[in-house]
């Protein structure tokens, strides 16, 4: 069922499906249709939901001013040849819980959303947001056997902005004027890197003392679980959804923006066989390239160490998904 069957691929307009129209999902169509970036397909499990938010940002695009269609659906043959199709479909942790606690509950969400998909828009590039994000991503990229450029997982652009947000914050400048940059896992060991964030081009190695930005990259590390221990039920949506639409507007006005993101490494950073944030190109085709920076031994072994968690986690999913094989 959806609430608008007459929807179809008649206009040259961009197509993005987002799966699961919880908190992020319904947030990210929001963001993607007022900034008049794609048409929208809001697909959830729950009968009626989608359909439900779909009428009402209908009914808000007079006052927004866009002219993008949204449909919220249950059935999959209506998110057909989607450009980009974004999975947020899964469980939010609760608080005291680690995002690695999902794992069981999200791999077969976050697979059979994957796979279906995937039979309706098979040239989609895919983003994955549900957690365990890097684990969730590599479970993607194995069930669909899709090449590693259609394949990218939201986290670093979100981790990235917070680092920047507390930056801001503690130094009283403009957060425009801030430029951080977060790798590695979407997880307690993701890796900020204060030698490559700066205020207008200045280092913040330079105008904070090292405790304080220990502090700011603590901070940063627990961004996620500050939020989740705050709001009791469920966690961050309003700077997902940002950061996930920011990635979706690089895809599809092929801006070939450089923001972190996990990709699958072939030997990059010395890792491979493993998704993880790294700076990526992002364009028309998804993952355009990855840039590899020229790191300190320290930061090489911090990335590994992430690297080495994540790893973890996706022999665990090996073992217990036996038959989730590329
Ligand atoms: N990568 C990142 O940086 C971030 C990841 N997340 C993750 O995103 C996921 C979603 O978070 P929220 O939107 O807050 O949760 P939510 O609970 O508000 O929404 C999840 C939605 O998924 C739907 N769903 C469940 N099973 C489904 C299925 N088989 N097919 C289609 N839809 C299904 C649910 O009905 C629900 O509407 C969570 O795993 C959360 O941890 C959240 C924020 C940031
Ligand atoms: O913390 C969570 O569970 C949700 C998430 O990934 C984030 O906000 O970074």
């Amino acid at each position: 069922m959806s609430n608008s069957p007459s929807f179809s691929k008649i206009s040259c307009s961009p197509r993005v499906t987002v799966i699961g129209a919880g908190k992020v999902g319904s947030t990210l169509a929001q963001r993607i249709v007022e900034k008049n970036l794609a048409d929208v397909v809001l697909l959830d499990i729950v009968s009626g939901m989608p359909q439900g938010l779909a009428l009402d940002l209908m009914e808000a695009r007079g006052i927004e001013l866009h002219n993008r269609q949204i449909i919220g659906t249950n059935d999959y043959a209506d998110s057909a040849e989607s450009d980009v199709v974004v999975i947020t479909a899964g469980f939010p942790r609760k608080p005291g819980m680690t995002r690695d606690d999902l794992l069981l509950t999200n791999a077969k969400i976050v697979v059979e959303a994957a796979k279906k998909a995937l039979v309706h828009s098979p040239h989609a590039i895919y983003i994955v947001v549900t957690n365990p994000l890097d684990v969730m991503a590599y479970l993607v990229w194995q069930a669909t056997g899709l090449p590693r450029d259609r394949i990218l997982g939201m986290a670093g652009v979100l981790d990235s902005s917070r680092f920047e947000a507390f930056i801001a914050m503690e130094l009283g400048v403009c957060h425009q004027d801030v430029k951080a940059m977060v790798l590695g896992s979407h997880g307690d060991l993701m890796v900020p890197f204060p030698r490559y964030s700066t205020v207008n081009g200045v280092p913040i190695t330079e105008l904070l003392d090292t405790d304080t930005i220990r502090r700011l990259v603590e901070r940063t590390r627990n961004g996620g679980a500050e939020i989740v221990q705050l709001m009791q039920t469920g966690g961050a949506f309003f700077a997902p959804a940002s950061s996930t639409c920011i990635m979706v507007e690089s895809i599809l006005l092929n801006q070939s923006r450089l923001l972190p993101a996990a990709a699958y490494l072939e030997g990059e950073y010395g890792l491979k066989d493993i998704f993880i944030g790294v700076p990526c190109r992002l364009g028309r085709n998804g993952l355009e390239s990855i840039v590899e920076l020229n790191l300190t031994d320290e930061e090489i072994s911090d990335l590994h160490a992430s690297a080495q968690a994540v790893r973890k986690q996706i022999d665990r999913a090996q073992e217990i998904f036996a038959g989730v094989r590329r």
